[in-house]
């Protein structure tokens, strides 16, 4: 109540509509609020907290959530199509998409709070999460209802709403605040453990915007990765557990020897990674082991990280004070990493200023001079 106050004195910026239907949970009611205006008119539904809603609404930021662009699904470089096994996907249509292109840019259309299907029972959430689906204006809704998931439910009920939600939310944060987040044309691009493309959320525009990390050819399916793909086989599967389907990609489903090799290459991936982030040590063989820490990114398919490792080259060829190398890195890091995270994004910060300035860094010579080791 006291932050709720002191937040009163703050201009709102964007005026959702009141909750309709509030549940009580044991920490706060969470209620269904609106945006109809938002995204051009297609309108956002979500499932919140009466102060989670009041901080959005004085955002500075938010007045960029009306106008941004949403790319959709552009047809003539996209089409929605079964794939075996996997229900609908989505596949390039007859040109090839050079790596590098930012093919969609997605708004959000329902957003249920994190804490909501964390302490709300199934009765009280499938009422709120089917509240929200329905008070979406109309193209939305529609969409909203006709994505996967609801198979063998009555269409448009309270259960069909919920498991609707189930098999297409994702991850989303603003701020400190989590939401598991529907897009209706995201929603249709299915997980691969060596996609194709990249994702990323920016709250600040409120777009989900993907871009392609290799060529896709015409026919050839358009794939995002789920959870953190730096793990070994196992454990990317227990992580897409609450996905609820085993996955059926190529790094998945290798014979039994390829599969060992490519387990084997991501724990070594890991282990340098992590050796990489101990900034206190004398690490003179630090860029051989970037290099090395770039070719396995490459060799699983990792196009869709592959700017963490060149990161680490970067400030690795630094640290041994081999400038020109340290530049070409921070550059490759650049290149991608600003198709996907924004300015503000601190490894986009730290490389500018080192490709800027290599001498002037914080890294410069840090791996060999023992005064510089933090
Ligand atoms: C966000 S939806 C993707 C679109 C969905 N295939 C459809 O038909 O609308 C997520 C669901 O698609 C299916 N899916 C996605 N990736 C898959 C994969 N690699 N293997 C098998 N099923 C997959 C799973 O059923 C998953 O719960």
């Amino acid at each position: 109540m006291e932050r709720f106050r002191s937040l009163a004195r703050y201009p709102v910026r964007v005026a959702w509509t009141n909750g309709s239907l509030c549940h009580p949970a044991s920490t706060s009611d969470y209620c269904v609020y609106m945006l109809p205006t938002f995204n051009h008119g297609k309108g956002i539904s979500l499932v919140t907290t009466p102060s989670v809603i009041y901080s959005l609404s004085i955002k500075p930021f938010a007045d960029r959530w009306f106008n941004s662009p949403d790319l959709a699904i552009p047809p003539d470089l996209l089409g929605v199509n079964p794939i075996k096994g996997k229900g609908l996907g989505v596949v390039a249509a007859n040109r090839t998409i050079r790596k590098n292109t930012r093919v969609m840019v997605d708004a959000p259309a329902l957003m249920i709070d994190h804490g909501a299907l964390a302490e709300l029972g199934p009765e009280r959430l499938s009422d709120l999460v089917h509240e929200s689906a329905r008070m979406l204006p109309y193209p939305a809704r529609e969409g909203f209802f006709g994505l996967s998931g609801a198979e063998g439910q009555l269409p448009k009920s309270k259960d069909s709403a919920l498991a609707i939600v189930r098999k297409n939310a994702f991850r989303t944060k603003i701020e400190d605040v989590e939401f598991h987040t529907v897009f209706l044309d995201v929603s249709r691009v299915n997980h691969a453990c060596n996609p194709n493309a990249a994702y990323h959320f920016d709250p600040l525009v409120m777009r989900k915007s993907l871009v392609t990390v290799r060529d896709i050819h015409p026919g050839e399916e358009l794939t995002i990765g789920y959870v953190d793909l730096t793990q070994t086989s196992k454990t990317r599967q227990s992580s897409l557990s609450h996905w609820n389907f085993t996955c059926s990609c190529h790094r998945c489903t290798q014979p039994s020897h390829l599969q060992q090799e490519s387990d084997a290459r991501t724990a070594q991936l890991i282990n340098i990674r992590n050796e990489l982030d101990e900034y206190r040590r004398r690490l003179p063989d630090g860029p051989a082991m970037a290099e090395l820490l770039i070719t396995l990114y490459e060799l699983e398919g990792l196009e869709a990280r592959v700017h963490e490792a060149y990161y680490r080259a970067a400030v690795e060829f630094n640290g041994v004070r081999d400038r020109w190398k340290a530049i070409k890195f921070g550059r490759l890091c650049l290149e991608r990493g600003l198709l996907l995270k924004d300015e503000t994004r601190s490894f986009v910060m730290q490389m500018r200023s080192l490709v800027e300035d290599p001498e002037g860094h914080w890294s410069w010579g840090f791996r060999l001079d023992r005064t510089k080791i933090m």
